[in-house]
């Protein structure tokens, strides 16, 4: 087998296969494609050394054990590479099923839940006595890594109550707010230390400190990656990415500035436009690149971080996505150059 040709290797890649290697079995060859899946990681290891990488786990990737475990190992293998991951939960389906359980109504209204006093109860309960335990336990299954917290710890998060907007109209929607404040200290610690940060979104409510308010997660996500000064944040959903013509499956965007982004928010629908306000805020806020993922796609994680070419819709600042090739970075290369 000595032919210079295009393999597809185990990630989907295309691999060159150099006219200089021989192989004499199909074993060898395919032993090469697992070393230039590491070495094409080499970059991105030199390139995210240290780095802050929000990521922001959405309830509705938790209901499949076996991508939960998936996603614990691609955190645990950042964490080992030397990155400095910190975990956003979601848990907006768990929130409902224990509701239900306990016979109280829930209802979202554009897209918020509307959280009443006794709903609060269990939405804290839930995010940061279930989720948050779960994923932490998961993590710390392959050694002592994962803390959690709540924004409540340390005044991790303050916010604002707000409301909904439903066909233009405002709508209350109770104990439901935005992260106004950040004081990533207490997060900043648990990276200090070597671990991973597991952040479950209650806020306390600026107006009256004794109040606990309902975040949405990606918005909490992406305001803890501002705080940070993330490298990357990147959000895991149930669909590929950003689709321009929604529910056109040709329609993936594969990269966009925010400039542009900003002029197509009001033409998305609802599912989609937390997260994609979420990447809009973190790069307007200085986070370098901001990704929506396929939570579906067991080590999406890891493909987006370590591989040329990415996978999902990358957010950039300004309108620069036109001119931006996500090709391997050189060893001097800096953020600052690709951003
Ligand atoms: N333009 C769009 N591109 C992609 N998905 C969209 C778009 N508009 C609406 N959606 C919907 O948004 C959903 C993702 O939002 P949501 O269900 O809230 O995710 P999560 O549970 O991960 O927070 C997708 O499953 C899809 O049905
Ligand atoms: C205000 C509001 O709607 N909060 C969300 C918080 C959890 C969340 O965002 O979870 P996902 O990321 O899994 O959707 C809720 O109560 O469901």
């Amino acid at each position: 087998m000595s032919d210079s040709s295009s393999e597809t290797d185990v990630t989907g890649t295309d691999v060159e296969v150099s006219d200089d290697f021989y192989f004499d079995t199909e074993r060898d060859l395919f032993a090469y494609q697992k070393a230039e899946v590491l070495i094409q990681a080499l970059p991105w290891l030199e390139r995210f050394e240290n780095a802050i990488v929000v990521v922001k786990f959405g309830g509705n990737a938790m209901v499949d054990a076996e991508l939960e475990q998936a996603f614990a190992d691609d955190i645990t293998f950042l964490r080992r590479a030397g990155l400095r991951p910190v975990i956003v939960h979601g848990g907006g389906p768990q929130i409902s099923e224990m509701l239900g359980r306990l016979n109280i109504d829930s209802e979202f209204r554009g897209g918020l839940r509307v959280t009443t006093p006794e709903a609060m109860d269990v939405v804290r309960m839930v995010l940061t006595g279930q989720v948050q335990r779960r994923l932490v336990t998961m993590l710390n299954a392959r050694g002592p890594l994962a803390i959690g917290l709540s924004g409540e710890d340390a005044g991790l998060f303050r916010g604002k109550r707000r409301t909904a907007v439903v066909d233009g109209e405002e709508v209350d929607v109770g104990q439901v707010g935005d992260v106004s404040v950040v004081d990533p200290a207490a997060v900043a610690d648990v990276l200090a230390a070597g671990r991973v940060p597991v952040v479950s979104t209650i806020a306390v409510d600026e107006d009256d400190p004794t109040q606990i308010l309902n975040v949405n997660a990606d918005t909490a996500a992406s305001a803890l990656a501002v705080a940070l000064g993330a490298t990357k944040l990147v959000v895991l959903t149930d669909v590929e990415g950003l689709y321009a013509a929604w529910p056109d499956r040709g329609s993936l965007v594969r990269r966009i500035g925010a400039q542009p982004l900003a002029a197509l928010l009001p033409t998305l629908s609802s599912g989609m436009v937390p997260k994609m306000e979420a990447c809009l805020r973190a790069v307007d806020g200085g986070v370098p690149q901001a990704h929506v993922i396929d939570g579906r796609a067991a080590h999406a994680l890891l493909l987006e971080i370590f591989t040329t070419d990415g996978v999902g819709t990358m957010v950039l600042p300004g309108d620069r996505a036109a001119e931006f090739e996500k090709a391997a970075p050189s060893k001097q290369s800096t953020k600052e150059e690709e951003a």
